[in-house]
């Protein structure tokens, strides 16, 4: 193996850099140059690209983003474009390809793999921690501290005015996020898909549970941390549904991509570099079409079609832990 590709796809994830930084590290090595092509898979179709030296990886591991860019890219979708990435890989001699992503790009990944002997690697980076055969995914932990960070602060004033507040946080279909961070801020609710409450009862559950709280506690501030996509028209609509229809004033905040920003965790630095370099040895040992995760603090190696199977839980023991407190 001499050269290997590497592409950041799909929403980027503090620390996806110190995963290239590993790769890179790691590569050289073993006297294997790297290419970076940016803005995800655009790069792969377009050959846009440039080489990643140790010098040009020096000191990146800490920043939030991703120096290659990052992208969505429907063109992927076709087959003729996935036909012009395998073209670029070998117009530039890529023996093997490592694609940092989420199951989507893994997908995509998995699909190139089918019409080209070049082995691929995936490297999990979403702040989601959606992907099947990986304990965490790069960036969660940073996302969790940042909105972590932001529901403190949002507690404080809600203390201050004895205030209700609905504060949605990211994880497109999982409630990964929104349980990690309900309970270390002692949301006193937390909604997330995998409560599976119907959507029209939330509303209903969340006026029955305040009033109770209130009449327990007195006035008290009261926080919902709940999932994106998981009521159908989000916070900002819970809250006025809840105001205007229920007479329960309140708040909502939705903390958005700030989540998905800011200096990578020590923990996410650490995984990042230990998936990156375990993506290149399974590239030289001969790997293809598998994602490098971590499972119970063992390297492990997934096929990719199967990291986008949904079956990842979140915690039983934190979830049963919030639903005890509820009751
Ligand atoms: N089913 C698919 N077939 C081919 N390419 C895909 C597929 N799903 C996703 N991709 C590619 O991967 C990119 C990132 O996927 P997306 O789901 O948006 O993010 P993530 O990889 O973070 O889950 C897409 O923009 C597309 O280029
Ligand atoms: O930045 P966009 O394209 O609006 O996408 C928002 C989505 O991306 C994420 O931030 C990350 O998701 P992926 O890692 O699967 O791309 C989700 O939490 C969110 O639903």
């Amino acid at each position: 193996m001499k050269t290997i590709g590497i592409i950041t796809s799909g929403g980027d994830a503090p620390g996806m850099n110190a995963a290239i930084h590993s790769i890179v590290t790691t590569a050289r090595f073993h006297n294997i140059q790297c290419i970076g092509f940016e803005r995800g898979y655009n790069g792969l179709i377009d050959d846009i690209h440039h080489d990643l030296t140790l010098t040009n990886v020096k000191h990146i591991s800490h920043l939030g983003g991703t120096i290659l860019k990052s992208a969505r890219c429907p063109r992927m979708l076709e087959q003729k474009f996935r036909n012009q990435v395998i073209e670029t890989l070998i117009n530039n001699s890529i023996d093997g390809l490592i694609v940092i992503g989420g199951d989507g790009s893994f997908q995509g990944a998995h699909l190139l793999s089918q019409i080209t002997d070049i082995p691929i690697i995936g490297v999990p980076g979403t702040i989601d921690n959606d992907i099947d055969g990986s304990d965490y995914t790069i960036g969660f932990d940073t996302a969790s501290n940042t909105a972590l960070d932001a529901i403190d602060k949002i507690r404080d004033t809600a203390d201050a005015f004895e205030r209700i507040f609905i504060i949605e946080v990211m994880g497109r279909h999982s409630g990964q996020l929104a349980l990690n961070v309900g309970i270390a801020a002692e949301a006193e609710q937390i909604i997330c898909p995998e409560m599976a409450i119907d959507p029209h009862l939330i509303v209903q559950n969340i006026a029955q549970h305040i009033n109770s709280y209130l009449i327990d506690n007195g006035h008290a501030s009261y926080i919902i941390v709940a999932a994106e996509n998981t009521y159908p028209d989000g916070a900002l609509a819970l809250a006025e549904l809840l105001t205007k229809q229920i007479g329960i004033e309140c708040r909502a905040s939705v903390l958005g991509h700030m989540q998905r920003g800011g200096l990578a965790s020590c923990a996410d630095r650490t995984l990042a570099t230990k998936l990156g370099a375990f993506a290149v040895e399974s590239l030289i040992s001969g790997y293809n079409n598998v994602m490098s995760g971590q499972v119970n603090g063992q390297l492990t190696l997934t096929e990719l079609e199967k990291t986008g199977l949904g079956t990842k839980q979140v915690d039983p023991y934190l979830l049963n832990i919030y639903t005890n407190k509820l009751n």
